[in-house]
Protein backbone atom coordinates (compact mmCIF):
# COMPACT_ATOMS: atom_id res chain seq x y z
CA UNK A 1 0.00 0.00 0.00
CA UNK A 2 1.42 3.49 -0.92
CA UNK A 3 2.09 5.82 2.09
CA UNK A 4 0.12 9.14 2.23
CA UNK A 5 2.37 11.98 2.13
CA UNK A 6 1.45 12.83 6.17
CA UNK A 7 1.00 9.66 8.02
CA UNK A 8 0.21 9.02 11.51
CA UNK A 9 -0.23 5.57 12.28
CA UNK A 10 -1.17 4.37 15.45
CA UNK A 11 0.16 7.08 17.09
CA UNK A 12 0.20 7.28 21.14
CA UNK A 13 1.45 10.70 22.59
CA UNK A 14 1.57 10.48 26.71
CA UNK A 15 2.82 14.45 28.48
CA UNK A 16 5.32 14.46 30.99
CA UNK A 17 2.65 14.59 33.75
CA UNK A 18 0.76 11.48 32.44
CA UNK A 19 -2.07 12.69 30.42
CA UNK A 20 -2.46 10.62 27.79
CA UNK A 21 -3.59 13.16 24.44
CA UNK A 22 -3.69 10.92 21.43
CA UNK A 23 -4.10 7.09 21.34
CA UNK A 24 -4.44 5.03 18.35
CA UNK A 25 -4.51 8.35 16.24
CA UNK A 26 -3.85 7.03 12.41
CA UNK A 27 -4.40 9.90 9.89
CA UNK A 28 -3.06 9.96 5.98
CA UNK A 29 -2.67 13.59 3.91
CA UNK A 30 -1.87 13.30 0.23
CA UNK A 31 0.36 15.56 -1.11
CA UNK A 32 -1.63 19.35 -1.75
CA UNK A 33 -4.53 18.22 0.09
CA UNK A 34 -5.85 20.67 2.62
CA UNK A 35 -7.36 19.11 5.80
CA UNK A 36 -8.85 20.54 8.74
CA UNK A 37 -9.01 19.13 11.99
CA UNK A 38 -12.05 19.69 14.43
CA UNK A 39 -12.88 18.39 17.28
CA UNK A 40 -13.56 19.10 21.25
CA UNK A 41 -11.60 20.89 22.98
CA UNK A 42 -8.42 19.57 24.18
CA UNK A 43 -8.70 16.33 22.15
CA UNK A 44 -5.34 16.78 21.10
CA UNK A 45 -5.76 18.85 17.96
CA UNK A 46 -2.22 20.86 18.32
CA UNK A 47 -0.34 17.72 19.82
CA UNK A 48 -0.68 16.53 16.44
CA UNK A 49 0.46 19.69 15.06
CA UNK A 50 3.64 19.50 17.38
CA UNK A 51 4.16 15.76 16.61
CA UNK A 52 4.30 16.81 12.44
CA UNK A 53 6.60 20.40 13.70
CA UNK A 54 9.11 17.52 15.23
CA UNK A 55 8.34 19.52 18.23
CA UNK A 56 7.40 16.32 20.41
CA UNK A 57 7.87 12.41 19.99
CA UNK A 58 5.25 9.86 19.74
CA UNK A 59 5.13 7.88 22.85
CA UNK A 60 4.39 5.03 20.45
CA UNK A 61 3.16 4.33 16.92
CA UNK A 62 4.80 6.32 14.04
CA UNK A 63 4.53 9.73 12.83
CA UNK A 64 5.74 10.31 8.90
CA UNK A 65 5.91 13.33 7.28
CA UNK A 66 7.08 13.60 3.31
CA UNK A 67 8.74 10.12 3.52
CA UNK A 68 10.85 10.90 6.81
CA UNK A 69 10.22 9.32 9.87
CA UNK A 70 9.68 11.01 13.49
CA UNK A 71 9.74 7.94 15.63
CA UNK A 72 9.35 6.88 19.07
CA UNK A 73 11.62 8.41 21.11
CA UNK A 74 14.94 8.32 20.27
CA UNK A 75 14.57 7.01 16.94
CA UNK A 76 16.57 8.03 14.11
CA UNK A 77 15.22 9.42 10.78
CA UNK A 78 15.16 7.05 8.19
CA UNK A 79 15.88 8.86 5.17
CA UNK A 80 19.78 9.83 6.28
CA UNK A 81 20.69 12.48 4.42
CA UNK A 82 17.62 13.58 2.63
CA UNK A 83 17.15 17.42 3.95
CA UNK A 84 14.59 18.27 5.76
CA UNK A 85 11.25 18.80 5.21
CA UNK A 86 10.58 22.30 4.63
CA UNK A 87 7.04 23.59 7.07
CA UNK A 88 5.84 26.83 7.39
CA UNK A 89 4.39 27.63 11.09
CA UNK A 90 1.12 29.85 11.81
CA UNK A 91 -0.72 30.36 14.84
CA UNK A 92 -3.13 32.25 16.57
CA UNK A 93 -0.78 34.84 17.65
CA UNK A 94 0.89 36.00 15.11
CA UNK A 95 4.24 36.95 16.88
CA UNK A 96 6.38 39.18 15.03
CA UNK A 97 9.51 40.74 16.30
CA UNK A 98 9.08 43.86 17.35
CA UNK A 99 12.65 45.63 16.09
CA UNK A 100 12.27 44.01 12.14
CA UNK A 101 10.48 46.02 9.67
CA UNK A 102 7.27 43.30 8.62
CA UNK A 103 9.18 42.78 5.03
CA UNK A 104 12.49 41.65 7.59
CA UNK A 105 9.89 39.45 9.73
CA UNK A 106 8.10 38.13 6.37
CA UNK A 107 11.64 37.29 5.48
CA UNK A 108 12.94 35.15 8.55
CA UNK A 109 12.36 31.35 7.14
CA UNK A 110 14.89 32.18 4.64
CA UNK A 111 17.44 33.51 6.64
CA UNK A 112 16.89 30.16 8.45
CA UNK A 113 15.64 27.52 6.47
CA UNK A 114 17.57 25.72 3.14
CA UNK A 115 18.47 25.86 0.81
CA UNK A 116 18.01 29.75 1.16
CA UNK A 117 19.74 30.36 4.35
CA UNK A 118 23.19 29.81 2.16
CA UNK A 119 22.23 32.47 -0.45
CA UNK A 120 20.87 34.94 2.24
CA UNK A 121 23.64 36.90 2.92
CA UNK A 122 25.23 36.68 -0.73
CA UNK A 123 23.41 37.63 -3.61
CA UNK A 124 19.58 36.45 -3.04
CA UNK A 125 18.84 39.01 -0.03
CA UNK A 126 16.92 41.62 -2.67
CA UNK A 127 15.83 38.76 -4.47
CA UNK A 128 13.88 37.14 -1.20
CA UNK A 129 13.18 41.07 -0.04
CA UNK A 130 10.95 41.09 -3.60
CA UNK A 131 9.66 37.64 -2.97
CA UNK A 132 8.22 39.03 0.75
CA UNK A 133 7.18 42.00 -1.28
CA UNK A 134 4.82 39.94 -4.07
CA UNK A 135 3.63 37.76 -1.05
CA UNK A 136 2.63 41.05 1.23
CA UNK A 137 0.83 42.32 -1.91
CA UNK A 138 -1.10 39.24 -2.55
CA UNK A 139 -2.76 39.57 1.17
CA UNK A 140 -3.28 43.15 0.73
CA UNK A 141 -0.35 44.69 2.02
CA UNK A 142 1.39 46.29 -0.79
CA UNK A 143 3.41 49.18 0.93
CA UNK A 144 3.77 48.04 4.46
CA UNK A 145 6.92 46.02 4.02
CA UNK A 146 8.71 49.30 5.53
CA UNK A 147 6.22 49.34 8.67
CA UNK A 148 7.02 48.10 12.69
CA UNK A 149 4.55 45.40 13.40
CA UNK A 150 3.11 47.81 16.39
CA UNK A 151 2.21 49.86 13.27
CA UNK A 152 -0.41 47.03 11.90
CA UNK A 153 -3.92 45.99 12.90
CA UNK A 154 -4.55 42.54 14.13
CA UNK A 155 -5.93 41.24 10.77
CA UNK A 156 -2.79 42.63 9.09
CA UNK A 157 -0.39 40.94 11.27
CA UNK A 158 -2.23 37.67 10.82
CA UNK A 159 -1.90 38.21 6.67
CA UNK A 160 1.83 38.87 7.34
CA UNK A 161 2.27 36.00 9.42
CA UNK A 162 0.42 33.52 6.59
CA UNK A 163 3.61 35.21 4.39
CA UNK A 164 5.64 34.57 6.33
CA UNK A 165 4.30 31.20 6.69
CA UNK A 166 4.76 30.23 2.97
CA UNK A 167 7.77 32.69 2.00
CA UNK A 168 9.99 29.77 1.92
CA UNK A 169 7.40 27.45 -0.19
CA UNK A 170 6.92 25.18 2.39
CA UNK A 171 5.87 21.27 1.21
CA UNK A 172 3.83 21.20 4.76
CA UNK A 173 2.24 24.28 6.14
CA UNK A 174 0.70 23.82 9.50
CA UNK A 175 -2.04 26.08 10.83
CA UNK A 176 -3.04 26.44 14.10
CA UNK A 177 -6.52 28.58 14.78
CA UNK A 178 -5.03 31.26 12.38
CA UNK A 179 -7.92 33.12 12.35
CA UNK A 180 -9.08 32.51 15.74
CA UNK A 181 -8.78 35.71 17.44
CA UNK A 182 -9.77 37.83 14.37
CA UNK A 183 -13.97 40.18 14.05
CA UNK A 184 -15.92 37.85 12.10
CA UNK A 185 -15.66 39.99 8.81
CA UNK A 186 -11.56 40.10 9.07
CA UNK A 187 -11.87 36.39 9.10
CA UNK A 188 -13.93 35.66 6.04
CA UNK A 189 -11.61 37.72 4.32
CA UNK A 190 -8.83 35.90 5.22
CA UNK A 191 -10.44 32.53 4.07
CA UNK A 192 -10.60 33.84 1.02
CA UNK A 193 -6.98 35.31 0.76
CA UNK A 194 -5.81 31.41 2.55
CA UNK A 195 -7.72 29.89 -0.42
CA UNK A 196 -6.06 31.63 -3.03
CA UNK A 197 -2.77 30.99 -1.64
CA UNK A 198 -3.36 27.49 -0.94
CA UNK A 199 -4.46 27.19 -4.76
CA UNK A 200 -1.59 29.28 -6.47
CA UNK A 201 1.25 27.52 -4.66
CA UNK A 202 -0.57 24.06 -3.39
CA UNK A 203 1.27 23.24 0.00
CA UNK A 204 -0.21 20.24 1.83
CA UNK A 205 -1.67 22.08 4.65
CA UNK A 206 -3.09 20.88 8.34
CA UNK A 207 -5.70 23.50 9.56
CA UNK A 208 -6.98 23.13 13.49
CA UNK A 209 -9.84 25.39 14.16
CA UNK A 210 -13.21 25.68 15.89
CA UNK A 211 -14.58 27.18 13.50
CA UNK A 212 -16.85 24.84 11.50
CA UNK A 213 -17.36 27.15 8.87
CA UNK A 214 -13.85 27.78 8.26
CA UNK A 215 -13.21 24.31 8.06
CA UNK A 216 -15.93 23.71 5.55
CA UNK A 217 -15.12 27.25 3.29
CA UNK A 218 -11.16 26.08 2.98
CA UNK A 219 -10.41 22.24 3.45
CA UNK A 220 -11.28 19.35 1.65
CA UNK A 221 -11.28 17.11 3.86
CA UNK A 222 -12.26 17.66 7.79
CA UNK A 223 -11.53 15.23 10.37
CA UNK A 224 -13.67 14.72 13.35
CA UNK A 225 -11.57 13.77 16.69
CA UNK A 226 -12.90 12.46 19.66
CA UNK A 227 -12.32 13.88 23.04
CA UNK A 228 -9.20 13.26 24.88
CA UNK A 229 -7.33 10.69 24.18
CA UNK A 230 -8.26 11.81 20.90
CA UNK A 231 -8.18 10.16 17.89
CA UNK A 232 -9.68 10.34 14.19
CA UNK A 233 -13.23 9.44 14.20
CA UNK A 234 -14.95 10.29 11.28
CA UNK A 235 -13.50 12.12 7.97
CA UNK A 236 -15.48 13.97 5.34
CA UNK A 237 -15.01 14.58 1.71
CA UNK A 238 -15.79 18.24 1.39
CA UNK A 239 -16.36 18.52 -2.33
CA UNK A 240 -17.38 22.39 -3.13
CA UNK A 241 -17.01 24.05 -6.00
CA UNK A 242 -13.56 26.11 -5.84
CA UNK A 243 -12.85 29.06 -5.52
CA UNK A 244 -15.17 28.89 -2.45
CA UNK A 245 -16.82 32.04 -1.63
CA UNK A 246 -18.82 33.37 1.05
CA UNK A 247 -21.69 33.56 -1.54
CA UNK A 248 -21.35 30.19 -1.43
CA UNK A 249 -20.93 29.63 2.20
CA UNK A 250 -24.15 30.30 2.43
CA UNK A 251 -25.64 27.46 0.35
CA UNK A 252 -27.86 24.86 1.40
CA UNK A 253 -25.49 21.73 1.36
CA UNK A 254 -22.40 23.62 3.22
CA UNK A 255 -25.39 24.62 6.01
CA UNK A 256 -25.96 21.18 6.11
CA UNK A 257 -22.08 19.92 6.24
CA UNK A 258 -21.69 22.66 9.21
CA UNK A 259 -24.58 21.18 10.87
CA UNK A 260 -23.64 17.77 10.70
CA UNK A 261 -20.46 18.56 12.10
CA UNK A 262 -21.63 20.40 14.98
CA UNK A 263 -23.63 17.59 16.47
CA UNK A 264 -20.72 15.02 15.50
CA UNK A 265 -18.21 16.80 18.41
CA UNK A 266 -21.08 17.64 20.52
CA UNK A 267 -21.73 13.84 20.89
CA UNK A 268 -18.02 13.33 21.00
CA UNK A 269 -18.36 15.63 23.64
CA UNK A 270 -20.26 13.48 24.97
CA UNK A 271 -18.91 10.23 24.24
CA UNK A 272 -15.59 11.85 26.08
CA UNK A 273 -18.27 12.73 29.42
CA UNK A 274 -19.36 8.78 29.04
CA UNK A 275 -22.52 10.29 29.36
CA UNK A 276 -25.37 9.07 27.09
CA UNK A 277 -25.82 11.42 24.01
CA UNK A 278 -28.59 14.14 24.30
CA UNK A 279 -28.02 14.54 20.27
CA UNK A 280 -29.68 11.81 17.78
CA UNK A 281 -26.91 12.11 14.93
CA UNK A 282 -27.92 11.08 11.64
CA UNK A 283 -24.91 9.38 9.58
CA UNK A 284 -22.69 11.83 8.01
CA UNK A 285 -24.21 11.20 4.85
CA UNK A 286 -25.99 12.61 1.65
CA UNK A 287 -24.87 15.77 1.38
CA UNK A 288 -24.84 17.01 -1.62
CA UNK A 289 -20.99 18.27 -1.40
N1 LIG B 1 2.83 20.30 27.53
C1 LIG B 1 1.80 19.63 28.01
N2 LIG B 1 1.92 18.93 29.18
C2 LIG B 1 0.88 18.23 29.67
N3 LIG B 1 -0.34 18.16 29.10
C3 LIG B 1 -0.51 18.83 27.95
C4 LIG B 1 0.54 19.61 27.36
N4 LIG B 1 0.07 20.17 26.21
C5 LIG B 1 -1.21 19.77 26.11
N5 LIG B 1 -1.56 18.98 27.14
C6 LIG B 1 -2.84 18.33 27.35
O1 LIG B 1 -3.07 17.44 26.26
C7 LIG B 1 -4.42 17.51 25.83
C8 LIG B 1 -4.46 17.87 24.35
O2 LIG B 1 -3.99 19.21 24.20
P1 LIG B 1 -4.03 19.96 22.80
O3 LIG B 1 -3.49 21.34 23.03
O4 LIG B 1 -3.37 19.12 21.78
O5 LIG B 1 -5.60 19.99 22.52
P2 LIG B 1 -6.45 20.83 21.45
O6 LIG B 1 -7.42 19.87 20.85
O7 LIG B 1 -5.53 21.54 20.53
O8 LIG B 1 -7.16 21.84 22.43
P3 LIG B 1 -7.94 23.22 22.11
O9 LIG B 1 -8.94 22.87 21.07
O10 LIG B 1 -8.58 23.56 23.42
O11 LIG B 1 -6.91 24.20 21.67
C9 LIG B 1 -5.11 18.51 26.72
O12 LIG B 1 -5.77 17.82 27.75
C10 LIG B 1 -3.98 19.34 27.30
O13 LIG B 1 -4.30 19.80 28.59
Amino acid sequence: MSQSFIQLSDVMLRYGGGTIALDHTTLGIDRGDFVALVGPSGCGKSTILKLLAGLLRPTSGAVIAGGREVGPAGARPTAAGRPALRIGLAFQNPTMLPWLTIRENVMIPLKIVEPFRQDYARKKRGEYAERADALLAQVGLRGFGDKRPWQLSGGMLQRASLCRALVHQPELLLLDEPFGALDQFTREELWDIMQTLWMTQRPTVLLVTHDLRESAYLANRICVMSARPGRILETRDVDFARPRTLQSSYDPAFGALVQQLRMRIAEARCEGDATPSPVSVPALQGVAA
